[in-house]
Parts: C-alpha cells; sequence; structure tokens
C-alpha cells in the first residue's frame, strides 16, 4: 500500500509518539537525530555557500541535539561555525551524544551578537515548545529578524507552536525551515506559516506506516485526496448528471453577492443555475444575468412549490441575503427537503441566538450542510470553540464540524475543511489578494457546484476551496471576484 506523507499534517504530540514507535520498533533514534542534523548543514551549504560564518542557536532539547550535529558536519567542511547555547546544555540521551560528538566551542547564548554576513541555524525549539519565550530570546530574535540575517529553521522557527501556529512570544522570521517526514500544523496555519520561509521535508528513515498510523486524519489540501469525486472522474461520469443550483437572492439593492454565488457555480460546473429572487430584486436581477436564469420566490409556499421539483439538486444562501427571518425559514425548509445546502454569510449569521435549531435540522442522514464562516461569523454560532485560546483553527473546525453536523470551510489565508468524522484539510494554494470583496460569494458558488453535481459534501468542500484558491493565483493580483470567476477551470485541468 502506498501510503503518501506528502499531504500528511502531524501534530508534535502525534510526532513525539512517532519517535516512540520508531524506537520500539528497533530503529536507531540517534542515526534519526545524525540525519536530521546533516540534512540541515547540506541545506545551510546549498543556499549559503559563502557564509561568512554560521550560528547555530541550540536549544536545551533535541531541537538543539540536531543543532550539535548540523554544526560538526558544518565544521566538517571547514566552514567558520559559532555555537551558543541556550539553556543547560543536553548531557543525556541523543541530544547529549550529539553535543559530546561536536567538537567545537559552546558559548553562553546571552555572548551572541547578531551581525550582519552570518547565517543563523535555529536549533533553539521545535516541537518540543512548551510555553511563550522570555528574554533574552525574544530580544535576540527580534534583533536577528531586524537585521534580516538568514535564518535556517530546523524543524520549526523557535516561537511559533507546532501544534496551532501561534506565535509564542517571538519567533525567527525564518528564510527556510528545514522539517522531518511530514508537516507540522504550525507550518500552514497562520501566522507560522508566514515565518517558515521556504519549507523542506527531509525524510529521515522513519517507516510510513509508522508516521501514518500515528497521524489523524489531517492533511494538506490537494487534488489527488478529492479528485476520484469530481464529476467528470473516469467511469464514474455516469452516476453524475450535472445538476440544477439554486441560489437565493438578497433584496433590490443587495443582488450583488448571489449572482456572484451563480455564475461562479455555472462556472464550476452546474449545468443549470437559478437565482431564486424576491419580487423586489427580481427585475435588477433578471437584468444582470444570461445564462443564468432568474425565478421569483417571495415566501415559503413558493419555496415549497419549488422544492417539489426533484431536478433542484442544491442550494447556495446567505450571500448578501439580508432578512434573517426568511434566511431561517428558508434554511430549515431546505433541511427538510434532504437537498444539500451551502450556508454562508447572513445565512450563518441568522441563526446566532439559535445555533442549536440550525444543527438539529441537519442532524440526521448524511451530511449535507457545508457552512463557510470566516472567524467573525464562526463565532455567531459556535463562541465557546472561538474563544477557546487553547484550541487551533484545526480543533475549531473539527469540534464544530462534529457538533453541527456539517463540513465547516473556516476561512481565511490557512482555510481549513473539516468533516464530523474528524477528517481535515488545511488549504495552502491561496494567494494573498484572495481576500477581496465578494472572493467568498465565488467560494459558496463554486462548493454549491460540486454539491449539485452529486459531489459528496467533504470533497464538494475541498475542491471548491482549492478551485478557488487556483483561479485567484491563475488571475493575479490586482483581480476582481468577477476575474476570479472567469479563472475558474474545468475539472479536466486540475493536475
Ligand atoms: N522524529 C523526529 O521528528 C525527530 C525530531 N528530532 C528533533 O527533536 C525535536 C523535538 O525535541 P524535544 O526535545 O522534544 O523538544 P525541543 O528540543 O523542541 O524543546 C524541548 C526543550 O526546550 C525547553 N523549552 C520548551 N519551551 C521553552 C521555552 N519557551 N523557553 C525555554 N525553554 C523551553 C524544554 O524544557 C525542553 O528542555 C524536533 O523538533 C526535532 O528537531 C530528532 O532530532 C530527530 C527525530
Ligand atoms: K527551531
Amino acid at each position: 500500500m502506498h501510503i503518501d506523507l506528502e499531504t500528511l499534517v502531524v501534530t508534535p504530540s502525534e510526532m513525539a509518539g512517532i519517535d516512540r514507535a520508531a524506537a520500539d520498533s528497533g530503529l536507531d533514534s540517534f542515526a534519526l537525530m545524525e540525519r536530521a542534523g546533516q540534512a540541515v548543514a547540506a541545506v545551510a551549504l546549498r543556499h549559503h555557500p559563502g557564509a561568512l560564518r554560521f550560528v547555530v542557536l541550540a536549544g536545551p532539547g533535541n531541537n538543539g541535539g540536531d543543532g550539535y550535529v548540523a554544526a560538526r558536519a558544518l565544521l566538517k567542511t571547514g566552514c567558520t561555525v559559532e555555537l551558543f547555547a541556550f539553556g543547560p546544555p543536553p548531557t543525556k540521551g541523543d541530544a547529549g551524544r550529539a553535543r559530546r560528538r561536536y567538537r567545537g566551542l559552546a558559548r553562553p547564548f546571552v555572548d551572541y551578537q547578531p551581525m550582519r554576513g552570518d547565517v543563523v541555524i535555529d536549533a533553539l525549539f521545535g516541537a518540543g515548545l512548551a510555553r511563550d519565550l522570555a528574554e533574552p530570546l525574544c530580544a535576540a530574535i527580534e534583533r536577528v529578524n531586524s537585521l534580516a540575517i538568514p535564518v535556517i529553521a530546523i524543524d520549526l522557527p523557535s516561537g511559533i507552536d507546532g501544534r496551532t501556529g501561534a506565535v509564542r512570544g517571538a519567533a525567527f522570521q525564518a528564510e527556510r525551515t528545514v522539517t522531518f517526514m511530514c508537516r507540522k500544523p504550525g507550518h500552514l496555519l497562520m501566522p507560522g506559516r508566514s515565518f517558515c520561509g521556504s519549507l523542506e521535508i527531509y525524510d529521515i528513515g522513519i517507516p510510513a506506516r509508522i508516521v501514518s498510523a500515528a497521524s489523524h486524519h489531517l492533511r494538506v489540501n490537494e487534488p489527488h485526496l478529492w479528485r476520484m469525486s469530481l464529476p467528470s472522474a473516469g467511469i464514474d461520469a455516469h452516476k453524475y448528471g450535472h445538476g440544477h443550483l439554486g441560489v437565493f437572492s438578497g433584496g433590490r439593492l443587495t443582488t450583488g453577492a448571489a449572482r456572484l454565488a451563480a455564475g461562479a457555480g455555472l462556472k464550476a460546473g452546474a449545468g443549470l443555475v437559478t437565482l431564486l429572487s424576491p419580487a423586489e430584486a427580481a427585475d435588477a436581477n433578471a437584468a444582470h444575468v444570461t445564462a443564468v436564469m432568474v425565478r421569483q420566490i417571495d415566501n415559503l409556499a413558493a419555496l415549497r412549490t419549488l422544492l417539489s421539483d426533484p431536478r433542484f439538486s442544491a442550494f447556495a444562501l446567505g450571500p448578501g441575503l439580508g432578512d434573517f427571518a426568511r434566511a431561517r425559514n428558508y434554511v430549515l425548509a431546505l433541511a427538510e427537503s434532504g437537498r444539500p445546502l451551502v450556508l454562508d454569510a447572513d445565512g450563518i449569521t441568522a441563526f446566532r441566538d439559535e445555533p442549536d435549531r440550525l444543527f438539529h435540522a441537519f442532524s440526521d442522514g448524511p451530511i449535507r450542510l457545508v457552512m463557510t464562516p470566516h472567524a467573525g461569523e464562526f463565532a455567531r454560532l459556535f463562541a465557546d470553540l472561538a474563544d477557546d485560546a487553547t484550541l487551533s483553527k484545526v480543533d475549531r473546525a473539527r469540534a464544530a464540524a462534529l457538533r453541527s453536523h456539517a463540513v465547516i470551510v473556516l476561512k481565511g489565508a490557512d482555510t481549513v475543511i473539516a468533516a464530523p468524522d474528524g477528517r481535515a484539510l488545511i488549504n495552502a494554494n491561496a494567494p494573498p489578494w484572495l481576500a477581496t470583496a465578494g472572493s467568498g460569494d465565488v467560494l459558496s458558488g463554486v462548493i454549491a457546484a460540486h454539491l449539485a453535481q452529486g459531489m459528496p459534501a467533504f470533497e464538494a468542500a475541498a475542491a471548491g476551496v482549492w478551485r478557488h484558491g487556483a483561479a485567484a493565483a491563475a488571475a493575479g493580483s490586482g483581480m476582481t471576484a468577477e476575474d476570479l470567476i472567469n479563472f475558474l477551470n474545468g475539472f479536466d485541468q486540475i493536475k
């Protein structure tokens, strides 16, 4: 069986379990540290062959151990290396052994004076960072950052929490980060991701089956994880029609958001898309669309009539909707109808006073609700999860998915997609300029189009988030939400 470590993401505590399992299986743990440190030295030499001096900042744990190995390897090549040790130098275990094999000088950390021309190997803390950094660490890190000294971080930039991506006091702004076997959440979640520089993942020889057995269904969002669920995928193509997507429009002055979602839905592959518009906005909508259709829906009775047509295969509700009471009534009717639904923006906010009513409505049967909140909307439905500072973004999305029996797309530069069964993905293909007015409406439309074509909710959401990011990357900076729609690629072009 092929185990894919490329997309796997493991938390620091899972990684510690992996280390133990590797040792229990007879693997030489010092050999792992040797390979880790040697890999870092090789990266340093490859990228900085002309460094005036390599400065290894070594902490008291195994991250420091990797640093001693790297320092020894760099010394051996004739480079100038200085090592500054923070805290009690390791004496026991692999790190102690690595320290003893390093024959150079170890100076106290406080002696380090950052200088231009240095290349810093950051071996202070990795997976074992347990609390906020204090002085003199913070001041030294800030000084290195302010001098723009290139930093090669071992495993994680020191100060970045590997589980959450949070900055604990201060963190190195690394030029590159060398990690081992697979990524950690802190490499992908913000702000951690922005401190890592370019990330190199090095195989230090832990068998993939050991890594995978200790991991818990967290991955980076990549097409091969959902490609087989795409409507056009190979021999399954006949299973799916292209569906009919209904997108609810707001009132007279707030129709644009729904039109963006509808246009995106059509471009993303829904066979038919109809804007479901209140009377006051029907003319405005009709005047603006061509391939997208418009149908007047003014009340629950009209919606129920529409729902008696089985060809409507999915809905999107929320962008620009405005009227919360109407939103709640419609959502509950949609839930009853069994149709899949993307709930966004006002559709989410509409349930702020009674989230359980929403969750209850979708609590039975297969997952058919996808919610796409940004952090603020998330807090309206899941205040306790939003307030719990111990939770990572992944933990929050997972807990919310479980509670709501929905797929949660918790948006941001590091969008997390989570399912009630615990599967979770961190998205990493979105450029910063995707944060533009209307881009969330486009995302709703794309995901809803996938649902309309019969994709399961988790895959529909994951594919939607990825295609949305890819479209933004293709559109380039300065794009608008309309451009984003035009740059949505067909399924056949997803590599
Ligand atoms: N399989 C692997 O991935 C391998 C990883 N290696 C490296 O080992 C580290 C993790 O080592 P660990 O000893 O568990 O933790 P750290 O070295 O990161 O830190 C623990 C050390 O630091 C002290 N400490 C923690 N937080 C603070 C703080 N805020 N201020 C001061 N001191 C702090 C704590 O008390 C401990 O003493 C992993 O990242 C890899 O680099 C192996 O080398 C190869 C196998
Ligand atoms: K580090």
